[in-house]
């Protein structure tokens, strides 16, 4: 497409009038944003004509990779047809109803009902009256207490950064609101030094116990928790940390729920995060994967007991005015249907999954300032450390994690820095032969990055 103005110009007038989320206007506007101006399988250009591997999938969302034919076309029809109606008052429309129909299909056994959002967060906020809602109808309307994680990230809303753990969010805006708590999270290299994984798997969920002991069971609603904490710096769980807490919420009679938004449609190589766990929530919220981020729209799934509990308290009044809207339902529907019927999620599962993790593991673990390398399917990180032999971080916790991000940038390779945490989740598509290519760009810049600790003195 012939773009009708320069980098500069652009940057001059993103400074002018637009406001980032999560940044520092002030400084960004010193040096000017970059401009994505177009993107292809695995691989964005900017507008300085500069291709970048996308190691992040945009924001962990593109599952299906940049491009797609099939999908403008869906949505071209879809408008051409019904661009918008509403599903209040007694109405639907075709798109969401297929896509309804398509997501009962791919859910685990016993999930059939779906209420649609049109983000993490709107879902997140969505799960939270849900759950309130139905102790309500349970007779039970004292269970109001929502258990989250410290570090944990459930979104930008007021009740999705609630439940999130991130103190910085905390921070404005007042914020947790009422009714909810938090509890550690279960990071194994911080909080279990000298146990074993599973040990430690069990003491993390045993945090969930004392928390709904302190509050008291008849108070408590629901625990929510992502299977791998993404945004947290995929932090992911010992074996025995989700079946443990899984009993301990069936034993005090507390709603379980998984935070999909991230792990859900293929991310670790099944279609959600809690199968790769062994574990069963009651409900789980998802958006990203569901469209690859080709329309804004999110899911929250929920099983049949809580679909039938919530009908019976008649009205749920709750909705958005695009809650299921059908250009974002139809093309939700074609992702989905080529996630499915392209074998893209069983190729995670079976090949590029254990290939990329075999790969990751050989590349980093011999840096001297790399620790606890780690992933499943396409999801993976590795911990940037001072000192591995005595497991000790950076100080300044996120600073080093920005300067070997930078690098990463300089050398057309994004990756995600979480604090010290390099984080990666490419496109589900990406082949055997790019993660190659992934690999090689980030062994080049790591080994650049430990150059300049020793010449900065940092290490
Ligand atoms: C687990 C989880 N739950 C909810 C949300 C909120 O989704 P929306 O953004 O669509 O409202 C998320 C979103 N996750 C997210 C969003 C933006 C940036 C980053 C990052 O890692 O930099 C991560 C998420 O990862």
């Amino acid at each position: 497409m012939k773009h009708q103005r320069s980098t500069a110009q652009w940057r001059e007038m993103d400074a002018a009038h637009h406001l980032h989320p999560f940044t520092d206007t002030a400084s960004l506007n010193e040096q000017g944003v970059r401009m994505i101006t177009h993107a292809d399988g695995i691989y964005l250009w900017d507008s300085e004509g500069n291709k970048i591997l996308d190691g992040m999938a945009g924001l962990w969302c593109v599952n299906i990779g940049y491009g797609r034919k099939d999908l403008p076309e869906v949505a071209k029809r879809q408008m051409e047809e019904l661009a918008y109606y509403n599903t209040f008052f007694k109405t639907s429309h075709p798109a969401v109803v297929e896509l309804s129909h398509l997501l009962a299909e791919v859910a685990p056994k016993g999930f059939d009902h779906v209420f649609y959002t049109n983000s993490g967060s709107e879902s997140v906020d969505t799960m939270i009256r849900m759950v309130r809602r139905y102790w309500d109808v349970k007779g039970k309307p004292e269970k109001k207490t929502l258990i989250g994680r410290w570090n944990g990230y459930h979104g930008s809303t007021i009740g999705g950064a609630s439940l999130g753990g991130m103190s910085y969010m905390h921070e404005q805006g007042d914020l947790p609101i009422p009714g909810i708590v938090h509890v550690q999270q279960p990071w194994h290299y911080k909080y279990g030094k000298g146990m074993s994984a599973d040990e430690f798997g069990k003491l993390a969920a045993s945090w969930v116990e004392d928390k709904i002991l302190e509050v008291g069971a008849d108070k408590v609603a629901a625990f929510v928790g992502e299977p791998i904490q993404g945004a947290g710096g995929v932090i992911i769980p010992p074996a025995t940390y989700w079946p443990e807490v899984e009993r301990i919420c069936r034993k005090y009679d507390i709603l379980l729920v998984a935070d999909e938004v991230i792990c859900g449609f293929g991310r670790t190589g099944h279609w959600f995060g809690h199968q790769q766990f062994g574990f069963t929530p009651d409900i789980f919220t998802t958006a990203k994967g569901l469209s690859s981020g080709y329309m804004p729209i999110g899911a929250v799934f929920v099983n049949n007991e809580v679909a039938a509990t919530l009908a019976a308290g008649g009205d749920f009044n709750h909705g958005f005015t695009y809650s299921g809207h059908p250009v974002a339902a139809a093309v939700a529907h074609a992702n989905v249907k080529a996630l499915r019927d392209e074998g893209i999620v069983a190729a995670v599962h079976e090949d590029t999954g254990p290939y990329m993790q075999k790969r990751w593991r050989e590349a980093f673990s011999r840096f001297e300032h790399v620790d606890d390398v780690r992933g499943v399917g396409l999801i993976q990180a590795f911990t940037l450390v001072k000192d591995k032999a005595s497991q000790t971080l950076f100080d300044n916790w996120g600073e080093i994690g920005l300067m070997c991000r930078d690098i990463f940038f300089k050398h057309g390779l994004i990756m995600r820095a979480c604090g010290d945490h390099i984080v990666s989740a490419p496109p589900l598509i990406i082949s055997k032969d790019q993660i190659d290519e992934l690999i090689a760009t980030a062994v080049k810049c790591m080994e650049i990055f430990e150059q300049q600790l020793k010449e900065r003195g940092l290490a």
